[in-house]
């Protein structure tokens, strides 16, 4: 009996040195992943990833240097990785063992609320996000075509920030308490204050327009063809669990109405800068439009099959997705696999990455969307030619479109990117049809790093300057 406590006590010590073991391999092994040195302990290289003067200064180099799995240092000397690697980026997308990172957790919380699709969990945000996907499927979305049709003539930007305060303000916050994050939304300062009146008003229209489409389905309207009138499902007579409370779909209300704005308004911008500075693809464009347009005599025009139109969509999504980087945290001890094995500063040889629980990092999507070794050595050149010569990137797809991670991927990726590219089909379709661009002498366009990629002048002004002139 001694004996096998004193063998079951000495189990449980190798037991615990083992685990102690394992966990000081596993940060030995993320210190010991080479990347840029860092300027400061209080910032670490956060400036120059978030704040650098164009986006990308800084981490398109780091990645020619280090690769697409680097360390680089987060506030406070905390290690972060960067990774673009595709194989890595689609094992985290997949995988349950990460979640969002707490400053991003946060942000989602306060600005979109608990119960909406991004900020539910597990079981719950499965069978929210298959209730709102009947509003998101190729049909329905095929359904809003008129609407976008009769909008398309106005672009829409939304303002959001990103500056020195702000990022120590997220590191610090990344240690409270979720409960205490919560609570500080109703502190009286002017940005608590913005954020409740917008989410106040999200619920109020989330509840207007209920309100409207119950009223609809009683006078025997048709509501299949917007977006609520096929989320709230009223008109149908079998409902299933599919099917959300009204509460439930109130909730979603701000995520719908912020998630799709700047995202695609953004993305248009860039694209329209880029087709400004090429006068040649721009006419080949307008020509494609117009032939399209002609042939489909006013009635449904076929988007998808216009070839320059989505070469176009395609390489904007790529130089230039909205969510340029994103975080997560891994959930407990995990090992990454790689594309290719790195050579570690020890000068080990691995081709698998042990990170324990906890470990930040951040999804470089812009990064990854400019690898050499994915999309050729002109990776960095806007060029929507790239789409129609051929395959245009080497390995694994990753992405529900194009191969790109602009919507992310895996069970969280984005729940409108259906809805984003038909948006901007009939937007540019509009846009280039009628108008030719051009550029203001002296004025480039950069990208800047707020929550979204924000194109801002020469002048730091948010927006980008672009002539247009009447064609049509
Ligand atoms: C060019 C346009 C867009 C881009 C680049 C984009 C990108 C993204 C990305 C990267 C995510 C994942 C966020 C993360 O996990 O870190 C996401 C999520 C989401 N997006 Fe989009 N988005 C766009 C347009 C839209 C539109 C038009 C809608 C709806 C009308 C929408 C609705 C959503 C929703 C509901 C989620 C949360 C999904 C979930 O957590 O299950 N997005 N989007």
């Amino acid at each position: 009996m001694d004996h096998t406590i004193q063998y079951g006590t000495a189990a449980a010590g190798l037991i615990s040195i083992l685990v102690v073991y394992l966990a000081l391999r596993r940060r030995r092994t993320v210190r010991s992943i080479p990347g840029p040195a860092s300027p400061s302990w209080l910032f670490g290289n956060m400036l120059q990833l978030y704040l650098s003067p164009t986006y990308g200064n800084y981490e398109f180099d780091w990645q020619r240097i280090y690769g697409p799995f680097y360390r680089i240092k987060g506030c406070f000397g905390q290690d972060r990785l960067m990774i673009s690697d595709p194989v890595s980026l689609q094992y985290i997308l997949n995988s349950p063992h990460f979640k969002f990172g707490p400053t991003l957790e946060n942000a989602i919380h306060l600005l979109y609320g608990i119960d909406s699709i991004i900020g539910v969990k597990e079981e719950d945000h499965k069978r929210i996000r298959a209730a709102l996907n009947i509003g998101f499927t190729a049909a329905a979305v095929r359904n809003y075509i008129p609407v976008f049709e009769k909008a398309a003539h106005t672009i829409m930007a939304i303002a959001s920030s990103q500056s020195r305060v702000q990022i120590i303000a997220d590191a610090i916050g990344a240690r409270l308490p979720g409960w205490l994050w919560r609570a500080a939304i109703y502190l009286p300062t002017a940005t608590c204050k913005a954020i409740r009146t917008a989410k106040r008003l999200a619920d109020e229209v989330g509840i207007q327009v209920l309100r409207e489409k119950r009223a609809a389905v009683e006078q025997g309207l048709d509501i299949n063809t917007d977006l609520y009138g096929q989320l709230l499902n009223l008109h149908r007579s079998d409902k299933t669990k599919h099917t959300l409370t009204e509460a439930e779909l109130v909730a979603q209300t701000a995520i719908m109405m912020i998630a799709g704005q700047d995202t695609t308004a953004n993305t248009l911008a860039f694209g329209l800068v880029e087709l400004a500075k090429a006068p040649e693809f721009q006419d080949k464009l307008r020509t494609e439009i117009l032939s399209t347009l002609s042939a489909s005599g006013g009635g449904s025009v076929s988007y998808d099959n216009m070839p320059l139109l989505n070469a176009f969509i395609k390489e904007s999504l790529r130089m230039f997705p909205a969510e340029a980087v994103t975080d997560r945290v891994a959930v407990e001890d995990v090992v990454i696999p790689l594309t290719d094995s790195l050579i570690t500063t020890t000068g080990e040889r691995i081709s698998h990455i042990p990170v324990p629980k906890g470990q930040n990092m951040t999804l470089a999507i812009a990064s990854y969307q400019r690898l050499e070794s994915r999309w050729g050595e002109d990776a960095q050149e806007f060029k929507p030619s790239r789409w129609l010569d051929g395959p245009t990137f080497k390995g694994e797809a990753v992405g529900p479109y194009a191969n790109l991670l602009s919507f992310l991927g895996g069970p969280r990726m984005c729940l409108g990117w259906r809805f984003a590219i038909m948006e901007m089909q009939v937007f540019v379709c509009e846009l280039v049809g009628k108008f030719a661009f051009t550029l203001p002498e002296g004025d480039s366009t950069r990208a800047r790093l707020a929550t979204t990629l924000l194109p801002t002048t020469s002048n730091g002004q948010k927006g980008a300057l672009i002539c247009a002139k009447r064609v049509m």
